[in-house]
């Protein structure tokens, strides 16, 4: 293990010398490899990457295999099978199936049960007014775990940072503190767990889920928004919070929107998701993104002239996934056709992306989408004939939605809310215009919902 540990720039560098492989390909797939561990003959090689680039871990698995393993077993003596994974995948490896290069054993272990993305850490966070609190809140519950502020409540848009603002916490933790127990789970994992645990219908595996959520020092769950509505989820969340709460344990949690606008959420815990300290994060400004940009052009080891950074920063404004996304985008072109970007490429590449300046279309499907998410209900639903409350009501803020927001027909809209006529369209946005004025509670709803058809 050392040995390799040892030799592993050595051996890169070999295989590029003996196989006539070009810097640009060099530093492309091969100088990231990390070791990430050895098992008896088996050698885990990291790419450290985004989490879903299963096309460049099979390219490489594909075209660079054979040489590294050759080299490698020319330079240590030793044979190895290769296995190539990416970030995300690294927690999928049975923890028994790897030895710890550095680590102890034991942290090892403890770290992949983390489930957390090596990749999301402050240091790789980029700070900007947008989550400059955001960040300042995590780091002081990172060195202060279940002291400075519990439960943390991060919550904002999408593909702000909310996810990579948790695993910072949790890395940083683990780093200092490398047996203290953390858990990443999303709160789609929770809730099947739970299910799980009710169908089986067994004391024990109601006992197991307990045992694993009780006894953590430190608990993530991202997107809690989606236990709305889901009573026994709801009731294990409390249970859960409650237990880990009182021993002094950090509770982190991410979503969508703040506890307020929670509206149908059980009153004992939105309060609880108030005790602690809330934390949103906005879009990012321009200087935000470009440094961004800078970042992971950095991390990639590619360059682009500002000239498209700039193009990049300046038409994707609300949405980091996104920002990424059209980086990645130009670094997947220019390494499959080995070409350097330039404008005309960039703005060719990316049309699909980034439409200058044009604000989204608000449709009226884009309502409907909007409206049965925001209830938590499928778009299946409000165009079906289910007429029960939880249903019809969502559907008549659509149609008060469509009405007010768009200039489609009525017979248009009732054709894409399952075919109702223009008077059912008529009756549902008037009564909703009606209770709109007179019910508070309501109002909140139509407004947050309004303001996510049309954030600027
Ligand atoms: N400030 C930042 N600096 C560097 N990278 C960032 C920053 N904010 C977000 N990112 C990156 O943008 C991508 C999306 O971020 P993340 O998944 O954390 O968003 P999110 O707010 O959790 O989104 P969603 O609500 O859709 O789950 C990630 O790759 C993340 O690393």
């Amino acid at each position: 293990m050392d040995l390799l540990t040892k030799k592993w720039a050595h051996i890169l560098k070999t295989v590029k010398q003996e196989y006539n492989i070009t810097d640009i390909s060099f530093k492309t797939w091969l100088a990231p490899l990390e070791i990430f561990s050895v098992q008896k003959d088996t050698l885990v090689i990291l790419f450290p990457t985004d989490e879903s680039n299963q096309m460049s871990l099979n390219y490489i698995s594909k075209k660079y295999e054979l040489p590294l393993k050759v080299t490698i077993a020319e330079i240590t003596g030793k044979e190895y099978h290769l296995q190539f994974i990416l970030p995300g995948q690294a927690t999928n490896l049975k923890p028994s199936d790897v030895v710890s290069q550095g680590h102890r054993l034991a942290d090892r272990e403890n770290f992949l049960s983390s489930h957390l993305n090596p990749r999301y850490t402050f240091d790789t966070f980029v700070v900007g007014a947008n989550n400059r609190f955001a960040q300042t809140a995590s780091l002081a519950v990172a060195e202060s775990p279940g002291q400075a502020y519990n439960p943390l409540f991060i919550y904002g848009g999408p593909g702000l940072g909310k996810t990579h603002l948790m695993h910072a916490i949790g890395n940083f933790i683990l780093q200092d503190s490398p047996s203290k127990k953390v858990l990443y789970v999303t709160s789609e994992d929770f809730l099947n767990e739970v299910i799980e645990s009710i169908r089986n219908n067994s004391s024990g595996s109601m006992s197991r889920f307990r045992d694993k959520y009780r006894t953590v020092d430190i608990l993530l769950i991202d997107d809690i928004q989606f236990i709305i509505g889901k009573e026994s989820t709801q009731e294990e969340f409390f249970h859960t919070f409650n237990a880990l709460h009182s021993a002094g344990k950090q509770i982190v949690l991410t979503s969508d929107r703040p506890p307020k606008e929670m509206e149908t959420l059980d009153t004992r815990i939105r309060s609880r998701f108030e005790w602690g300290l809330m934390a949103d994060v906005g879009s990012p400004d321009y200087e935000t993104r470009m440094a961004i940009l800078r970042r992971r052009c950095e991390m990639d080891r590619f360059s682009l002239p500002d000239e498209i950074l700039d193009y990049i920063a300046s038409n994707i404004k609300s949405n980091i996934r996104e920002l990424e996304g059209a980086l990645n985008k130009l670094i997947a072109y220019s390494n499959l056709e080995k070409t350097t970007i330039t404008m005309e490429i960039a703005s060719r590449e990316l049309q699909n992306i980034i439409s200058p300046d044009t604000p989204r279309e608000i449709t009226p499907q884009l309502i409907i989408e909007m409206v049965s998410e925001h209830y938590q209900i499928s778009v299946d639903q409000m165009i079906s004939k289910n007429r029960s409350s939880a249903v019809a009501k969502p559907r008549q803020i659509a149609m008060y939605l469509c009405k007010d927001m768009t200039s489609s027909p009525l017979e248009a809209i009732g054709s894409l809310l399952g075919g109702r006529d223009h008077s059912t369209i008529i009756h549902g946005a008037n009564k909703i215009a009606d209770e709109y004025n007179s019910d508070e509670e309501l109002h909140k709803q139509i407004d947050a919902i309004r303001k996510k058809l049309n954030p600027s």
